[in-house]
């Protein structure tokens, strides 16, 4: 009962008195697929007793929700607990009828409701809070809550925490549209069940008896309880999940139809484009050009498929698992080095009959030479990391070790690898929650001491920062001081890399600077305090893949450039046990990798082959030349 002012009839809608609604809102489509799902199953349920229907949050007119007799919610949570975008303006009308003088609290008196919440547990306090403020709304305008909100997070498999809940559910929706607690074939069901133990109960904790009666099964709002796998979440949870796998069974689905190879319970390696093109010719990553890497040799590969993070330029889109600490079921270094290169050899040798690839090539790919420790999630925190390192140099494999700088002891219990890097994905507090949106609350603390971490180092450092464009490309001086603190030995700046739209991040094509403004903010970074202009230049790029790399001035001896790798050298003093450092295992760099070479970072040994559309476009450009 609206007071004025062309707020929502409550007498109009009669038919959405009849219906039961499965509402949603989603970002990476899980909650979409289990409302759908839920969809379903409740049709099966109701069968014709009542229509089911269902809306994604951002399609439903929310005037409606004054005329519904039965919802359910099945809602995502985001950063900073906040719904989904899908959700955001359902929850700011909600809120605003909340506080509305004008508008009646028992505006929703006439709505039964029940909510999913889906979450992830590494998210502590704010684990499914979208769901419990959408809970807090509702019952500030007076609807029932039919069955306390079930929250599931994504650290575990959904149908084990939602199954025994649902089983609740079903009859409870059943009552709320029909006055009866069951249909009549689950009467007879439970009549025949009976007769087979009847002393068996029904419902383990007791609560099922008044379920059925009008509001009988309704919990207060005001005692928030969440259901996870039926029972009340909090004491125990953390004990039971001690030794769970790291990847849940969705996870390890959708990172396989992507084409990882699961190793063990959780490592991945998959074949890296580069190591395809290169293969047949057509030229080798950046680390090819700057560093000397062989992309047709190389392994990349993750001992630990989870991270702290959720960066919106993620090109995983957010398929693995996240948590801040090791709290998995852990596999032997030995394992993962040996099965990491038993699945790489079995990728490659699957390329055998692909056209243009140079047998010799691919012969000599069998013998893994480069391993990059950065396919997805966070390898330094696999807690025998070094151990894992120390196998893969025994078997004279290079390591470059990418790590999101979340984890500043780590990075000083780090034994040398090739070439450790740290991304740098922004230069304020506020940009970097933005762009990397971290699961540690101190995580600036924790990036300026990795940083600082960095400058103890005696071997190959790199700050990798990935430009974004109206993300983090704002602050050149800002990036500038970062390099005081870490005075890596090199700066690689590439561009995002666009790979489709990411549900979970939203970004477009327009988000991807070109190679101009990968080298004027470059420029800019060195420009930004004479101090680095001192110490660093800009030394190569990759036109390729939008690339460049400043590197310290100590890097060029006698007026040569000399960013690449010996990589037996590295070996050698690996292997050795003596102290060594940066400048005792680099190599010159060839002039066709030099910033300005004709070639722009090109392997003039190498064929390059541009996508048709751009192939059209060069011709064109060269044509009115
Ligand atoms: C960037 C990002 C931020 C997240 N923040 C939270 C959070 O604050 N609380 C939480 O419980 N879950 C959080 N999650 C986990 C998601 O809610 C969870 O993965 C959920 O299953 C996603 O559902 P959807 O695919 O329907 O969007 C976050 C996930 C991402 C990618
Ligand atoms: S270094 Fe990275 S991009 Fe280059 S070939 Fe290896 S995995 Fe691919």
């Amino acid at each position: 009962m609206w007071s004025s002012l062309g707020r929502p009839d409550l007498r109009r809608g009669s038919s959405r008195g009849e219906r039961v609604l499965v509402l949603f809102a989603s970002l990476g489509g899980t909650a979409k697929a289990e409302a759908r799902q839920l969809v379903s199953q409740l049709r099966l349920y109701l069968l014709s007793r009542a229509h089911v229907a269902v809306s994604s949050m951002s399609d439903y007119n929310i005037d409606d929700l004054t005329s519904e007799r039965c919802v359910i919610v099945v809602i995502s949570t985001y950063t900073d607990g906040l719904p989904p975008p899908a959700g955001t303006s359902f929850f700011a009308m909600l809120e605003d009828w909340r506080n509305d003088f004008r508008v009646d609290k028992a505006a929703l008196a006439q709505l039964r409701y029940a909510i999913v919440g889906l979450g992830s547990h590494e998210y502590g306090e704010q684990f499914c809070r979208a769901a419990h403020t959408l809970d807090r709304l509702l019952h500030s305008l007076s609807a029932h809550r039919i069955l306390p909100t079930c929250t599931l997070t994504d650290t575990a498999d959904i149908p084990p925490q939602l199954t025994p809940w649902l089983t609740r559910l079903f009859p409870l929706v059943h009552a709320a549209m029909t006055g009866s607690p069951d249909p009549p074939e689950i009467h007879a069901a439970a009549a025949a069940a009976a007769e087979a133990d009847h002393e068996s109960d029904v419902e383990s904790d007791g609560s099922a008896s008044d379920d059925g009666q009008e509001g009988g099964g309704e919990a207060e709002a005001d005692d928030v309880e969440d259901i996870v796998g039926g029972k009340p979440s909090g004491e125990g949870s953390s004990a039971r999940e001690t030794a769970r796998e790291m990847v849940t069974s969705r996870q390890r689905a959708a990172l396989t139809k992507e084409g990882y190879r699961i190793v063990g319970s959780h490592s991945a390696v998959k074949l890296c484009r580069w190591t395809k093109h290169q293969l047949r010719g057509r030229g080798g990553c950046y680390k090819h050009s700057f560093y000397g890497i062989e992309s047709y040799a190389c392994m990349e590969a993750t001992p630990s498929l989870a991270c702290a993070n959720k960066c919106v330029f993620c090109w995983r889109h957010h398929k693995n698992p996240v948590g801040k600490e090791w709290r998995w079921a852990l596999d032997p270094p030995e394992m993962i080095v040996q099965q990491t290169i038993d699945n790489h050899r079995q990728l490659v040798k699957t390329l055998k009959g692909m056209p243009g690839v140079i047998p010799e090539r691919l012969e000599a790919a069998m013998k893994i030479r480069h391993c990059a420790l950065s396919l997805v999630g966070e390898p330094i925190m696999y807690p025998h990391i070094n151990e894992l390192i120390a196998m893969l140099h025994e078997r004279h494999i290079s390591t470059f070790l990418v790590t999101n700088a979340q984890f500043p002891e780590a990075i000083r219990n780090l034994k040398p690898v090739t070439q450790l890097y740290v991304s740098v994905d922004a230069a304020t507090p506020e940009t970097l929650k933005a762009v990397d949106r971290p699961l540690f609350g101190d995580y600036w603390d924790r990036f300026v001491d990795s940083l600082t971490a960095l400058r103890e180092r005696r071997q190959r450092t790199v700050y990798r920062l990935t430009l974004v464009k109206q993300h983090n490309m704002q602050d050149a001086c800002e990036y500038g001081r970062l390099v005081s603190l870490g005075r890596p030995d090199f700066i690689e700046i590439k561009s995002v890399t666009y790979c489709g739209t990411s549900t979970a991040s939203h970004l477009t094509i327009k988000h991807v600077p070109y190679h101009q403004e990968v080298l004027n903010f470059a420029d800019a970074i060195i420009s930004s305090s004479a101090e680095l202009a001192d110490e660093y230049e800009l030394a190569c790029e990759h036109e390729h893949s939008n690339c460049v790399v400043i590197a310290k001035k100590s890097f060029k001896i006698d007026g040569v450039w000399h960013t690449w790798i010996d990589y037996d050298r590295f070996h050698q003093l690996a292997t050795s046990g003596e102290l060594f450092g940066a400048l005792d295992y680099c190599a010159p760099t060839p002039q066709w990798a030099v910033r300005g070479a004709q070639e722009k970072g090109f392997d003039p040994i190498e064929t390059r082959h541009y996508p048709k559309g751009k192939a059209r476009r060069l011709r064109q450009t060269q044509d009115s030349q």
